[in-house]
């Protein structure tokens, strides 16, 4: 039968990527993107706003909703200082199977946790199994019908302190109507949006990024 396209993308990986460097997998996955089958990974443009929020928070403790081939997962780790962890959720076998290749072959398996198992099920036990009290970053790629009902569960489960922030994939296109006015409406949140473009298209897409304001 037929390959599929994680599939596909993972032997690019393997064939153009090096070992152990994170940027040849970004390069090699945003190259094949672009050139010969488009995927949905954040991409080169809106991942540079990723990096720069990351960077930038420097957080200890990250959540992923939504791994998919691990291509931001790999972004995200890439980034983080010794010690800190970034647990990944993604409940589709297939992919989980192709993102934790992708993962292994960049050598960041020691700061990632991927967990092939929905949200829902594991943010409520996000602290009795991992031990994690709040999360410091969270990035939300998954489907976008499940933003908001996520993030009222992790609120609901106290992982969000006071300065915890999340950033939001996909606000313009696919689109999250009811997360953004939420998070544009609630008093507490502070929040932002990066205007940018849909993955390797010239289609508007953008980023929200809310710091939790009120504990
Ligand atoms: C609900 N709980 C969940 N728990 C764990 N994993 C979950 C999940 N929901 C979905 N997932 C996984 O996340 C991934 C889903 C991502 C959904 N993303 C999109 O639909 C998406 C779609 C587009 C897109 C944009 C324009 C267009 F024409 C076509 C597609 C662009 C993006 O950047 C996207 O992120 C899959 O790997 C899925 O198995
Ligand atoms: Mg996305």
């Amino acid at each position: 039968t037929r390959s599929t396209r994680p599939q596909r993308l993972l032997k690019v990986v393997q064939k153009h990527a090096t070992r152990g460097d994170p940027q040849s997998v970004i390069s090699a996955i945003d190259h094949f993107c672009r050139r010969s089958e488009w995927a949905m990974n954040i991409g080169d443009e809106k991942g540079s706003i990723l990096d720069s929020v990351v960077s930038e928070l420097n957080p200890e403790k990250v959540l992923e909703l939504g791994t998919y081939c691990g291509y931001s997962t790999v972004r995200i780790a890439r980034l983080l200082p010794p010690g800190a962890r970034l647990i990944t959720l993604e409940f589709n076998a297939d992919y989980a199977a192709i993102a934790r290749q992708v993962i292994a072959w960049v050598g960041l398996e020691d700061k990632v946790q991927l967990v092939e198992s929905a949200s829902e099920d594991w943010i409520p036990r996000m602290t009795e199994h991992f031990g994690i009290e709040t999360f410091d970053f969270v990035f939300l790629d998954h489907w976008k019908d499940r933003y908001l009902p996520d993030t009222k569960l992790m609120e609901g489960c106290g992982l969000l302190r006071k300065g915890t922030v999340l950033l939001a994939d996909n606000v313009i296109c696919p689109g999250v109507p009811d997360y953004l006015e939420y998070v544009r409406n609630s008093l507490s949140y502070k929040s932002c949006y990066f205007k940018s473009h849909l993955e390797y298209s010239k289609a508007e897409d953008g980023l929200e990024k809310k710091s939790v304001f009120l504990g």
